[in-house]
């Protein structure tokens, strides 16, 4: 049972909550979760800081495609999407946003309260803080939010493998994972990810289907230069199906959850058994 504690005032900061989507293609939303697939699956990342630090910023380029220079104008939320610490046990990270030109001495006294009260609550919770407004290190933000999303998959060795495994038999020298809409990657090989080859990646753009089995990728090298090659899509189309077989099976194991908890529920009795269901 979770402990009630009270919510610091409306003026002094903002909350926003955050469903980091992979995997099924959908749009964020800041809203509650709607189904119960969305509550058990999606990473739930509780965004925090002080008044016009940058949350909605973060939330807007990272989930809602929006261009960073578009969030220059974006205007304060009137209505603070709050959330309060007793019910957030099942949010996986908490991510604090500062201003950098901003003081941050307020920022600090701000986060060393939530840390605290947040881990009275939920000892597994992740912590990160990010610091906004450093302009043109928007790729580095996106980057920075992946391996806030990466630490909520639970499935990501299982993805790791599978990258590893690609790129070593194919003799790739690097491959991302990415979310389409985001551009987050949510997994990569072992090697070191090194930001040039990550912003290239980030622009590879077109993917052309020429038949059933070839595919051309085409990226933009300057204003007038492409680079296209040309791959045999059978080897993409095993390793897609792997990766939805990692997702699959993680939407198994939360519906018999799902199910376990009402039928405990329902009966006031423990199973003390694994009931035998085929993934
Ligand atoms: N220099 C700079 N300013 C930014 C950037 N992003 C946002 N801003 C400015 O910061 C203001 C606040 O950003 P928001 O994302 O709305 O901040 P918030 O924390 O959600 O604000 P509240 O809703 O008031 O809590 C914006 O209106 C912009 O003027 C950025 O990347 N660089």
């Amino acid at each position: 049972m979770s402990q009630m504690l009270r919510k610091p005032q409306l003026e002094e900061e903002g909350e926003l909550v955050v469903l980091a989507d992979y995997g099924d293609g959908s749009h964020s939303s800041d809203a509650k979760p709607d189904t119960r697939v969305q509550e058990g699956v999606k990473p739930r990342i509780l965004l925090v800081g002080l008044r016009r630090s940058g949350k909605s910023s973060i939330q807007k380029v990272v989930f809602h495609k929006m261009s960073p220079k578009e969030t220059l104008f974006l205007v304060s939320m009137k209505k603070i999407c709050r959330e309060e610490v007793s019910n957030s046990s099942w949010t996986g990270a908490l991510l604090f946003v500062i201003d950098s030109q901003d003081d941050y001495m307020e920022a600090l006294a701000r986060i060393h309260l939530k840390v605290t009260r947040a881990y009275k609550v939920n000892s597994d919770i992740n912590f990160k803080v990010f610091i906004h407004k450093v302009d043109d290190l928007a790729n580095d933000d996106l980057a920075d939010a992946g391996t806030v999303v990466q630490e909520l998959i639970p499935q990501l060795p299982t993805l790791e493998n599978l990258l590893n495994i690609f790129i070593s038999n194919f003799g790739i020298e690097k491959l991302f994972l990415f979310d389409v809409v985001s551009k987050i990657y949510i997994a990569t090989d072992s090697t070191p990810v090194d930001m040039k080859t990550y912003e290239l990646c980030c622009d590879m753009m077109i993917i052309i289907k020429l038949n059933n089995t070839t595919v051309l990728y085409l990226k933009e090298e300057t204003k007038f230069l492409a680079l296209v090659c040309s791959l045999i899509d059978y080897n993409f189309h095993c390793f897609r199906k792997a990766i939805h077989g990692v997702f699959e099976v993680r939407m198994k194991v939360m519906e018999l959850r799902k199910v376990q908890n009402w039928l405990q529920k329902k009966t006031g009795a423990t199973l003390n058994r694994t009931p035998r269901v085929l993934l």
